[in-house]
């Protein structure tokens, strides 16, 4: 059975603008007012990682304490470790992100650690988060494919997403990091990981680097997922994962969904603009061929 409401974790202003050339934090705070204007509900808005390794993040403190809070929108931040997680808390963040993988070499490179290392760093940031009543959301990336060891186990993945929810996370968004996998493949790893996980307490996030995002979100919307990540105007990609490219963009998701009578809570043509506001900004076309026909 189809849902009737689904969720959508914009993640523009974070795993977006993370691979974008730099903007100012006037212009994100401009694209997160736009975003939740538009009735987007959950935003993450910036990481509290090492500005040596994505200087795009480095303002990420003054967006998150400058953001114009619109009730009733979660704020949050990906987090590696729990300097991250206090930076995060003192800067405002309603909730944070920890991010680790299905795939050892994309964790040395991402987070310069073994997927056993940054278990052992998650530990005491949601004992943390715990302590200050904060949600932590768990991403597992690689969950369809790696940029350096080609497939991976689906086994591999559920036991690294068992292991974070088990932890404390409330959520496991599940990360085709290089937009490689296919419907039936993605299909089947959200229904191995739901063995594990309960299956409402997971998410997708897909980029769309082989054109496949919205394919396999159709594939998997009957497994009983209803949360997806997207990023507006298809912005990003992933500096650790060379060639990929941003996520399924935002306007095309709800295209397909609200096509299919599957409400959102999102106002297409606000979420649009402000696709087209940020890709001005930035000097590149939209990604999202719907912005794009619902301009012409
Ligand atoms: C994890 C680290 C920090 C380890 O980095 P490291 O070099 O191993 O860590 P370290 O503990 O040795 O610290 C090195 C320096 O970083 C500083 N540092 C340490 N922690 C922090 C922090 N939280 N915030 C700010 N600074 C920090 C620390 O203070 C020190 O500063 P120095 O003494 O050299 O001046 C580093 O590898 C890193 O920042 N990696 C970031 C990777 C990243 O952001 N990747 C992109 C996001 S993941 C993604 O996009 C995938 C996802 C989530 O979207 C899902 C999917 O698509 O699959």
């Amino acid at each position: 059975m189809l849902p009737t409401k689904v969720s959508i974790f914009e993640v523009g202003a974070r795993d977006g603008l993370q691979n974008e050339v730099p903007v100012t934090t006037a212009d994100k705070l401009t694209l997160i007012t736009q975003l939740a204007d538009a009735g987007v509900k959950r935003i993450e808005a910036g990481s509290f990682v090492s500005p040596k390794w994505v200087p795009q993040m480095a303002d990420s403190n003054d967006v998150l304490r400058q953001i114009k809070r619109k009730p009733g929108v979660v704020y949050s931040a990906l987090t590696p470790n729990l300097k991250g997680f206090e930076l995060a808390l003192a800067a405002g963040a309603d909730e944070v992100a920890i991010f680790g993988a299905a795939s050892e070499s994309f964790s040395q490179k991402n987070i310069n650690c073994s997927i056993d290392e940054s278990i052992a760093r998650f530990a005491p940031l949601i004992e943390a988060a715990q302590k200050h009543h904060i949600r932590v959301r768990g991403y597992v990336s690689c969950v369809l494919g790696c940029p350096y060891e080609g497939d991976i186990a689906v086994s591999e993945v559920a036991r690294v997403s068992e292991i974070l929810y088990q932890m404390g996370c409330y959520e496991i968004s599940l990360g085709d990091t290089i937009g490689v996998g296919t419907p039936i493949k993605a299909r089947q790893m959200v229904e191995a990981v739901a063995k594990v996980v309960p299956v409402d307490k997971l998410a997708l996030h897909f980029h769309d680097t082989y054109g496949q995002a919205l394919a396999n979100i159709l594939a998997c919307l009957e497994t009983g997922v209803s949360v997806f990540d997207a990023s507006v105007a298809g912005l990003g990609g992933c500096p650790y994962a060379k060639g990929a490219s941003g996520n399924l963009a935002t306007e095309d998701l709800v295209y397909m969904l609200h096509g299919m009578g599957i409400d959102t809570g999102i106002d297409l043509t606000k979420l649009a603009l402000a696709g087209d506001n940020i890709s001005r900004v930035l000097g590149r076309a939209n990604g999202s061929k719907v912005a794009n026909a619902i301009r012409t």
